[in-house]
């Protein structure tokens, strides 16, 4: 038996304790035994091949955020509801988990690798779209958890994809950058420096995946998303999460009480810009990326700004401001406007929804959300 697959063989045997990720002697083995281009490479282990016109089969992990629930809808509607599976270590809301309605849903956690790699061959897996992490505000309340799942979880997904030859996209950030890049605009390449344990972990995403892209051929594709702004859907504890509850709060109370100051920039993007953007560059033919991550933007506010726009159709919002230090900080230190010049030369990205655009399809949303609960 070549050394490479007794490696491998040995590697398959190391199983991580579900949720703990802190068996630095196991994960050290394994990633010193364990040499993704070398298995890769071997033709029989590396058994199933698709052709071009196969659709994918996706599996996106940490599915029940903000984001993944949306993701995998537009997915579905593009490859059929069966070829996209959506899992998470959180109970599913049912009309997540009766999959007549919708599509697959199982168990994972991204800290058991064997329990991942099950999942892979069992059903075929040929794109992994990791969502699976914990965002700015509770990364800095929780750093050892944000650290496991950010960086061993990562760890993880990337030997996964490089192992069975899967495309793989995982997000970053704003977060991405600190105080000392530039931050009005901020270029794709430029000083990283950020200061939250999130920050530092998207980092390494955009570093290492990059780096196996390079040493292994693994098919990595990286956006580094703003604050993502959704209806349907809560914000999982991040520094833009104020952007979503105003629209839930001025619908539902008329008053709303801001944790950022009046004047914070950030880059924004709708939800639907942002899946459409992740669709399009897993999409793009390899020989049209120049990078593996890129800067993507809608607009740019400031709660007063966006105050003032909601305030053009609910004039009656009371707004007051109880600032939030530890998300006020890491909002100063972060992007004011983003340089997404490359993603829009190189791939056609092109957002969809301005200011006005979002408040209206934020407001009509939950206006009729909450007119359809009372009524019933
Ligand atoms: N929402 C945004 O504004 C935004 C902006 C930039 C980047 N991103 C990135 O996009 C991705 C998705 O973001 P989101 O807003 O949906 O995040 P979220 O916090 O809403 O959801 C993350 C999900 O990960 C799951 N998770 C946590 N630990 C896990 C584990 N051990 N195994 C499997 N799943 C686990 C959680 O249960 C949760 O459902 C994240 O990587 C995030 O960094 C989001
Ligand atoms: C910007 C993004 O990464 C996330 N919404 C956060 O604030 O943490």
């Amino acid at each position: 038996m070549p050394v490479f697959r007794a490696l491998a063989r040995a590697a398959q045997q190391t199983v991580l304790t579900p949720g703990c990720g802190c068996r630095p002697l196991a994960l050290a083995v394994r990633h010193i035994s364990f040499s993704p281009r070398q298995v890769t490479s071997d033709a029989s282990f590396h058994s199933v091949s698709f052709s071009e016109t196969d659709h994918p089969k996706v599996l996106i992990t940490g599915g029940l955020g903000q984001l993944g629930v949306g993701l995998a809808k537009l997915l579905r509607k593009r490859f059929g509801k069966n070829n996209v599976i959506l899992s998470d270590i959180r109970k599913p809301p049912s009309h997540v988990f009766h999959s007549g309605m919708t599509g697959p849903f199982i168990y994972s956690d991204i800290l058991d690798y064997k329990n991942l790699r099950e999942i892979v061959v069992n059903n075929r897996i040929t794109w992994l779209v990791h969502y699976s992490a914990l965002l700015s505000a509770v990364g800095e309340a929780n750093v050892s958890l944000a650290r496991a799942v950010n960086i061993t979880g990562l760890h993880n997904i990337l030997d996964i994809a490089a192992e069975h030859g899967l495309r793989l996209f995982v997000p970053s950030t704003i977060g991405a950058f600190g105080p000392t890049s530039p931050r009005n605009p901020t270029p794709d390449l430029c000083v990283q420096r950020p200061r939250t344990i999130y920050g530092v972990s998207k980092v390494h995403a955009e570093l290492m995946g990059e780096y196996y892209h390079h040493k292994y051929g693994l098919d990595f594709r990286c956006l580094r998303y703003p604050g993502i702004i959704s209806a349907d859907s809560q914000p999982g504890g991040g520094t833009t999460d104020y952007a979503v509850a105003i629209f839930h709060d001025a619908v539902k109370t008329g008053k709303f009480e801001c944790n950022l100051k009046p004047d914070t920039r950030l880059p924004m993007m709708y939800i639907d810009d942002c899946l459409r953007a992740t669709l399009e560059v897993m999409e793009s033919p390899a020989e049209q990326l120049s990078m593996r991550t890129y800067n993507i933007n809608a607009m740019s506010f400031t709660p007063e700004e966006l105050v003032a726009e909601v305030q053009k159709q609910l004039p009656d919002l009371q707004v007051t401001y109880n600032i939030d230090p530890v998300r006020q900080a890491i909002a100063d230190s972060w992007p004011m406007n983003f340089d997404d010049e490359n993603a829009r030369r190189e791939w056609g990205w092109k957002h969809e929804y301005d200011l006005p655009e979002l408040v209206t399809t934020m407001l009509n949303s939950i206006g009729a959300d909450s007119r359809i609960a009372s009524a019933n």
